[in-house]
């Protein structure tokens, strides 16, 4: 290269690092920051590119704030991304089912993070994981797990009887992942031999998922999925037919044994055991504050009709147990429906339209929207109760094409675990009820007990 040449290209890199600032300042002051009628108010924030993204690491300080300056729906500019923020239940309901909205970017993220690490998915292994995720879990396959899960549990919470003082929400926590993973993968599955290892996965979650080092996520992680490998190597025959099936399919495509075991041992049980484990351990600590619940509770078994099996009687005959799995449902979940516009479009939110720009991510805070209520941090075990003419703002599954399809399995584990305690011990409270805690992991999570709730189990049988 000539001297002359070097000079140049030195003129060309000089005025490239000046003219890229100015267009990325000029698109952003003329492009991103411009506001359309009918689009949901922006906050835009004022430096170049970056935007609200400093503001929005504090995610629920940022939503609650903004929420109250805007109104339920607003847009945010982050990081060369825009965001619209709504906790408006029509806007939540339209955003599930349309088709200008493409896949949640939680279980997206999930995928490229965990799944697919060493080397891109195939169509084949993508509808595959779907398939495994989504469309077996309901039907025939969720009563087997329910049976299952009902098998598990009563010998579980019968060996308390001699427990005396406990951590009630901790042992909660543990019976409903025993049962759970029981539920899923078979009844010898080894379930106490991963429990501290995907908790320490799953509250580190956020951090693996935005690319954060995490030592003690890590290592749940590799635990998890050694444990699950080791025991499908012997007992994959014994798993819920959902998962021998699509195990079966990945095989004949081609899926190598290692990432068919993430499916199953990383997507299927984070989906399927981090929401349910600790709302149910929540709803069985509710319902224990509450003596009038325990009554009517009380009184509705006794009631009901007694030539059904056990199973049924927590099922179908206690309604307002429904109710109790749906307010520790709305008060402790912490989750988000992110989805993006694949379009331009139109959304009829309950203040009118709301118009939204092709790629922008649409962040649907069910956490925030489940505090449109009075009092909205106290259990008021039938809040939830319908009102004719009336849509209350609870949403915690999604909709549409792709919902959550653990939904009536996650009602009945805690419909099951709350009525099969409730039957067998009366509580003795040995310390302060704990306050629900919302982390930082505002988006995906459940609250948090800021103690250990101390009781002592009385047993009843
Ligand atoms: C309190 C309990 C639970 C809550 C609040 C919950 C909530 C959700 C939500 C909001 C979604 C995303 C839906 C969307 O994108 O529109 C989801 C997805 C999913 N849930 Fe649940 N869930 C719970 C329990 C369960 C259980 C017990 C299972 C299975 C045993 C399960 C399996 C799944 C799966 C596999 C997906 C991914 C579906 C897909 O990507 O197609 N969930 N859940």
């Amino acid at each position: 290269m000539q001297l002359a040449d070097v000079f140049v290209y030195s003129q060309y890199l000089a005025s490239s690092l000046i003219a890229l600032p100015a267009l990325a300042f000029g698109w952003h002051i003329l492009i991103s920051r411009r506001w359309y009628a009918g689009e949901p108010s922006l906050e835009a924030g004022w430096i170049p590119w970056l935007g609200v993204g400093l503001q929005m690491r504090k995610m629920e300080e940022f939503a609650l704030k903004n929420y109250k300056k805007h109104g339920r729906t607003f847009a945010a500019y982050a990081a060369g991304q825009r965001f619209v923020f709504s906790e408006d239940l029509a806007v939540h309901k339209e955003v599930v089912t349309s088709k200008d909205f493409g896949l949640n970017q939680i279980m997206v993220t999930f995928q490229r993070r965990f799944l697919f690490v060493e080397r891109a998915s195939t169509a084949e292994e993508e509808h595959a994981l779907a398939r495994l995720l989504h469309s077996h879990l309901s039907g025939k396959p969720i009563a087997q797990m329910r049976g299952a899960f009902l098998e598990n549990l009563i010998p579980l919470i019968e060996s308390y009887r001699d427990r005396g003082e406990v951590d009630l929400i901790q042992l909660m926590r543990e019976t409903i992942f025993t049962c759970t993973m029981r539920a899923i993968f078979g009844n010898k599955f080894p379930a106490d031999k991963v429990h501290a290892a995907f908790e320490d996965w799953d509250h580190g979650l956020q951090n693996l998922m935005t690319g954060k080092k995490d030592k003690a996520a890590i290592e749940g992680l590799r635990v998890l999925e050694a444990v699950v490998d080791e025991y499908l190597r012997v007992h994959l025959h014994e798993t819920a037919s959902v998962i021998q099936v699509q195990f079966k399919k990945l095989e004949e495509i081609g899926t190598p044994w290692t990432l068919r075991v993430k499916f199953v041992a990383l997507a299927l049980t984070w989906a399927g055991l981090a929401n349910v484990t600790p709302v149910g351990s929540w709803a069985v600590a509710f319902m224990y504050r509450d003596p009038e619940l325990q009554a009517i509770l009380r009184d509705e078994i006794s009631m009901a009709d007694a030539s059904l099996e056990q199973g049924d009687i927590y099922e179908k005959g206690v309604p307002s147990a429904q109710l109790v799995a749906q307010e520790a449902i709305r008060l402790t979940m912490l989750g988000s429906i992110v989805r993006p516009a694949s379009k331009n479009t139109v959304v009829e939110g309950s203040y009118g339209p709301v118009h939204i720009r092709r790629g922008d991510l649409v962040m649907c805070t069910s956490w925030s929207m489940h505090r449109q209520f009075e009092n909205p941090e106290e259990f008021i075990w039938d809040r939830l109760r319908p009102v004719k003419g009336e849509e209350l703002p609870y949403f915690a599954f999604g909709g549409g094409p792709r919902p959550c399809p653990g939904k009536s399995f996650a009602y009945s584990e805690i419909k099951m675990v709350t009525l099969a305690m409730l039957e067998r011990y009366d509580v003795e409270p040995l310390g302060p009820f704990p306050q629900h805690i919302k982390t930082d992991r505002i988006g995906v999570g459940v609250a948090e007990p800021s103690h250990p709730w101390k009781v002592r189990l009385i047993p009843r049988f």
